[in-house]
């Protein structure tokens, strides 16, 4: 097919520092020990990405893609190589509470309220919102009206969109989302998906997301790692040229079926099988 060549993303970092200036990876690898047994995750990873771009990994279960997430998130350490976000070190990154995380699970604290749960990370870094700024988001996620609800009172997808919330609240130049809606049906899925790009839209941050839905990622990306299964490298990246922002007809566009072949094509076609959603 025809693809623009790779203009904001890069498999070689080092030489190519202009195009790493938001995600920068360089000899990524990391084995995980437990008593005699190792299993190495990560082959050699080399990714960069230009600030503000949103990039989604893609591949097989189990090819460390949560791996990386968690080491540029500073919850993880490499085993060697060095990574990077905005030009900072994860711990940097970390302590500049400037990092938005969601996760699969919206993982919200069942005793506080929507509200209590979205001002939870500026509570834990000691800063005291600026006035407005939870409700706008409150509103900005479509939940006004369910402030002062608890967790076990919303829907999956409601609590998803605290945890979409949570995870803006810090204002965040880098935001980190592991499969943020991967528990949710496929409407709700696809709604979320456009308010993700609604608010990424309006407010760029570095951004990457794992996921295993194909269409969901060439839907939000600006660049798409598709990788191979363990020990994980990454197979290609596809950079996705399509108008935004982007609608749902644009998912029925030929373009759209053409990146969806295209990927569909890396991911089954030279490893087989390889436990992408759609
Ligand atoms: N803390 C750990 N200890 C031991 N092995 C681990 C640990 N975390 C991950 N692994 C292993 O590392 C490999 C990569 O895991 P990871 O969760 O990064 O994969 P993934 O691509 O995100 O998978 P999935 O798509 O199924 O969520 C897997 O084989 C997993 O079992």
């Amino acid at each position: 097919m025809s693809l623009s060549t790779t203009t904001i993303a890069t498999q070689d970092p080092a030489g190519a520092p202009a195009l790493a200036t938001g995600i920068n990876i360089q000899g990524l690898t990391k084995t995980f020990s437990s008593g005699r047994k190792t299993v190495s995750a990560l082959g050699n990873i080399e990714l960069g990405t230009k600030k503000d771009s949103f990039l989604s990994l893609l591949g097989p279960s189990g090819c460390g893609k949560s791996t990386i997430l968690r080491i540029l998130a500073g919850l993880e350490s490499p085993s060697s190589g060095t990574t990077a976000i905005n030009g900072k070190s994860s711990a940097e990154v970390q302590r500049s509470h400037e990092i938005g995380i969601a996760f699969q699970d919206a993982a919200l604290l069942p005793w506080r309220t929507v509200h209590k749960n979205i001002r939870l990370p500026l509570e834990v870094a000691g800063i005291t919102p600026e006035p407005g700024l939870i409700e706008d988001l409150i509103d900005l996620v479509g939940l006004k009206g369910f402030e002062h609800a608890k967790p076990a009172q919303l829907s999956g997808g409601m609590r998803q969109r605290v945890s979409i919330a949570r995870c803006l609240v810090v204002q965040p130049s880098i935001m980190l989302l592991d499969e943020p809606f991967g528990a949710l049906d496929d409407m709700t899925r696809q709604r979320m998906n456009l308010e993700l790009q609604r608010i990424w839209g309006e407010k760029p941050a570095t951004t990457l997301m794992v996921t295993h839905g194909i269409a969901e990622a060439i839907f939000l990306s600006d660049v798409v790692a598709v990788m191979t299964p363990r020990p994980g490298a990454i197979a290609e990246l596809v950079e996705i040229d399509l108008p935004r922002p982007r609608t749902t007809e644009i998912m029925r566009s030929p373009e759209f079926h053409e990146y969806h072949d295209y990927i569909t094509g890396i991911l089954f076609g030279a490893h087989g099988p390889a436990g992408a959603d759609d």
